[in-house]
């Protein structure tokens, strides 16, 4: 299986810890050696948000923003590189070509941001596109997608599946400023929505739901089905064929 896992910022990085960075690449290690081709693409986190806040009152505009938090995001992306030593390619690549050969020679490629005005949810959906990847997944810090943000509506309710233009439909309402938070960009949904690229967004503060999601389709988070897929099990199931 040919995988693409976007590990956000707020899961990898919240803060600089080297065991959380130590227990993802070793979720990640478990499904290359298991035969899956993996490409992860990893968020700025915390760190980031540093970054652009005091770059912001410093007058920056959004792109400039955008640029210093591509950077963090490689940052990051060096930190989950070290983590996996050889089985990684040695830098984070800076384009879906680049990211799509090292994965087409056995490496485990871990890419960062690739351009101002989207997220890393969006080069991971792109990725997953580029690379005809068989499924995508989203591990966030909240369990899936709601019908608002779940850390500031009492009462959000959690989507436990989506279609792709249903995605859309909830995320276009949000803002986009650099750093904003959001379970996918709008970016990313369109992605999704044009390629029908199998998506799940799960919490992945344990990486080994990243691995449970991968391995049997189980998790607990919200599938991101094609338009007309009549049901979860159908859905999957459609995947022995
Ligand atoms: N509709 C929504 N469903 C889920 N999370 C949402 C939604 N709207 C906003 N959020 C916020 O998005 C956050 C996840 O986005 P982000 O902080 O960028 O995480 P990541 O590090 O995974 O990219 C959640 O913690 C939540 O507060
Ligand atoms: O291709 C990209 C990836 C990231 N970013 C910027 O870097 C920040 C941090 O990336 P992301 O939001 O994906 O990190 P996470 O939310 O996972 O911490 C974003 O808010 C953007 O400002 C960008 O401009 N282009």
């Amino acid at each position: 299986m040919k995988v693409v896992v976007s590990i956000g910022g707020s899961v990898l990085a919240p803060d600089l810890g080297s065991e959380r960075v130590r227990a993802h690449a070793d979720v990640i290690e478990d499904l290359a050696a298991e035969g899956c081709t993996v490409g992860t693409v990893v968020g700025g986190g915390g760190v980031a948000r540093e970054y652009i806040g005091a770059a912001r009152e410093l007058g920056a505009n959004e792109i400039e923003l955008d640029d210093i938090g591509i950077d963090v995001t490689r940052l990051n992306a060096r930190l989950l590189i070290a983590a996996l030593s050889e089985q990684a390619a040695p830098s984070p690549p800076e384009d879906y070509e680049s990211a799509g050969a090292a994965m087409h020679r056995g490496d485990i490629a871990v890419m960062g941001g690739v351009t101002p005005g989207q997220t890393t949810d969006a080069v991971s959906a792109a990725l997953a596109e580029y690379t005809n990847a068989d499924l995508l997944v989203y591990a966030t810090s909240v369990p899936g997608v709601f019908s608002d943000d779940p850390n500031e509506t009492d009462d959000a309710q959690k989507f436990d599946e989506l279609t792709a233009s249903e995605l859309v439909d909830v995320i276009a309402g949000l803002e986009m400023n650099a750093g904003s938070s959001a379970p996918v960009d709008l970016l990313a949904a369109k992605l999704i929505e044009r390629s029908g690229v199998r998506t799940i967004v799960l919490d992945g503060t344990e990486p080994e739901r990243i691995a449970d999601a991968v391995r049997f389709g189980e998790h607990e988070g919200t599938d991101i089905v094609p338009e007309g897929a009549d049901d979860q099990m159908t859905y999957w199931a459609s995947d022995e064929q």
